[in-house]
């Protein structure tokens, strides 16, 4: 084992004896078993020096960390485990990751995604258009880890961007199964913490930079220069030349080749004359001087921002527009955002991931020019997380729905009915178009039972998954089912036609 070879210029000396077989590297103490490498991560809580004790116990033979002092000690203490000292662990974990998967990333074309708002759309469209352009793609993001067909069943430790180490695990699987090109989401999170080093990536897609993460990075500055590394070495960036947030700073850096899209400004690609409506998008699309018409099966000025992205990415892959063209019109996005479920007779039903005030507010702004008669809006409080943001979320669409719901989402180890309460006391008016439902399913219920020919259901919430955590424990859960459910009970015969996605048990849970 050569440890210059797997480290490079990471690797600064090691003590003890050289293991024959590593099976498999972590960065968490309890996660190691026998013949494993463990990694010493510095964290925000606490420093993973402070646990070689425990992967030595569970069989690490290889510990690999910053800190000299520590090492030695430990070394002297376990002299049958080596010790590797070297610069920085977090890019330590990421090289080796790489060389335990025997490079896989190097026989994939890597497509990374980045931006404040779009990413796990973007990503979606682009694996979508990829794979029907006869490109297998896989992808990586807050929508799961997915081949060119499916949502695959791997854990995931963060919630958009891997670890290193469970990325290479996941390119490793994907190239088994022949998928040539990934398309991933790259948080400013995920790149602070060298999740992405020694990746390659043929191209780098820039959405939009707002402030977000702030008390991750500290400033607007620091937060905009970790999401500007994955344009470090790509070969080609695709820019959104309407962001006033990032946009300059990559056209005036980047070395390689650069696709702009617009919507406002000139660029290489750019949408005029849009028109939404509640089936979906018309506008008018320029490549340099060409123009098309074209339809999209999605709502939203910031879905065909997203569509733009995800079109420059695969006209900068060399897939031709004649290629591309028909596949337009069944494009499909991730679960949940923006969803258009199903007509149901004459009313409308959308989900959305939205979940924070601001969220719901650009989501009531989205869906303001659809043609409508009432809207019925579900909103949530979360159990497990964000507790502040309950009463705002009240504040946030006060006033702005005809009837709303309020309900809650993985309640957690709070009471449902806690967690409604504390939405319910962000409202200034008492009214009757205001329904507390505290469990989930019985809430889209009522919204479907509220809504009227014409009027339009808005479902909200993170339930994107196919469970609710209840108590620690994660009960299987379904929106969908609930859905089908009041349609099988109401409505002798009714048509669920899906606009922008595939009807399945993931598709709007
Ligand atoms: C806030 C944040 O980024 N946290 C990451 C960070 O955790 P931390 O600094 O709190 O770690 P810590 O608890 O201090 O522990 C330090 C080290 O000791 C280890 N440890 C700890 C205890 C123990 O008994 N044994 C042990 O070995 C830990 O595994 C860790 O390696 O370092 C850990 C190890 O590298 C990460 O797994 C962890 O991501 C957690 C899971 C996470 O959820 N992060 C979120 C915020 C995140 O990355 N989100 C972005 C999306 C953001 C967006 O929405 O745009 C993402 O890309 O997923
Ligand atoms: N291009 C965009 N511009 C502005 N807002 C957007 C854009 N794309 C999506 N949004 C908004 O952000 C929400 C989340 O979209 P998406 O999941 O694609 O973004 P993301 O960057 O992956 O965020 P997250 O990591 O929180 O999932 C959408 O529901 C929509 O309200």
């Amino acid at each position: 084992m050569n440890l210059i070879n797997i480290l490079q210029d990471q690797y600064v000396s090691s003590r003890g004896p050289a293991p024959n077989l590593i099976t498999h590297i972590h960065y968490d103490s309890r996660k190691v078993s026998q013949n494993g490498c463990f990694v010493c991560i510095s964290g925000d809580n606490t420093d993973g020096h402070l646990f070689i004790d425990t992967a030595v116990q569970k069989g690490a033979i290889q510990i690999i960390g910053d800190n000299e002092h520590v090492i030695n000690e430990q070394a002297a203490k376990y002299p049958f485990v080596q010790f590797v000292l070297v610069k920085n662990p977090k890019k330590s974990l990421a090289l080796y990751s790489s060389h335990l998967h025997d490079h896989a990333h190097k026989d994939m074309s890597l497509i990374g995604v980045t931006g404040t708002q779009g990413k796990t759309t973007i990503t979606a469209y682009t694996r979508y258009l990829l794979n029907g352009s006869g490109i297998k793609t896989g992808s990586i993001g807050t929508a799961g880890i997915w081949d060119n067909t499916k949502s695959l069943s791997l854990h995931k430790s963060t919630p958009t961007t891997p670890e290193s180490s469970d990325l290479h695990s996941y390119l490793a699987t994907m190239l088994t199964q022949d998928i040539s090109t990934c398309v991933m989401e790259a948080t400013s999170i995920g790149l602070d913490q060298e999740r992405l080093h020694g990746l390659h990536f043929d191209i780098a897609v820039h959405s939009n930079l707002y402030p977000e993460h702030l008390d991750y990075h500290g400033t607007f500055e620091e937060y905009k220069r970790a999401k500007l590394r994955l344009f470090d070495g790509a070969d080609v960036a695709i820019v959104n030349k309407d962001d006033d947030g990032m946009a300059r700073d990559i056209i005036t850096s980047f070395d390689g080749r650069i696709w702009t899209y617009a919507i406002e400004n000139h660029a290489k690609v750019r949408a005029t004359d849009i028109e939404v409506t509640t089936e979906g998008t018309y506008f008018t699309l320029h490549i340099q001087k060409d123009t098309h018409p074209v339809f999209i099966p999605v709502l939203g000025i910031h879905n065909v921002y997203n569509f733009l992205a995800s079109l420059c990415t695969c006209l900068a892959k060399g897939i031709s527009l004649h290629t591309l063209l028909p596949l337009f019109e069944t494009l499909e996005g991730p679960p949940g955002r923006l969803q258009v479920v199903s007509e149901l007779d004459d009313r409308h039903m959308i989900f959305d991931f939205s979940h924070t005030p601001a969220a719901l507010e650009n989501l009531l702004e989205t869906v303001k020019p659809l043609p409508r008669n009432r809207l019925i809006l579900m909103v949530t409080g979360i159990g497990i997380r964000e507790k502040e943001l309950r009463a705002p979320i009240a504040a946030a669409v006060e006033g702005k729905a005809d009837e709303i719901v309020v309900t809650s989402d993985h309640p957690g180890d709070e009471e449902p009915e806690d967690v409604v309460r504390d939405v319910l006391d962000g409202f200034t008016e008492v009214s009757p178009h205001i329904h507390p439902v505290p469990q989930r399913g019985d809430a889209i219920k009522k919204a479907m039972e509220l809504a009227e020919a014409g009027d339009l259901i808005l479902i909200t919430g993170i339930c994107m998954e196919d469970f609710q955590i209840v108590k620690g424990e994660k009960v299987p859960y379904h929106d969908y089912d609930h859905v089908k459910d009041f349609l099988a009970s109401r409505m002798s015969s009714v048509t669920l036609s899906q606009i922008g996605c595939t009807p399945s048990k993931d598709m709007c849970v």
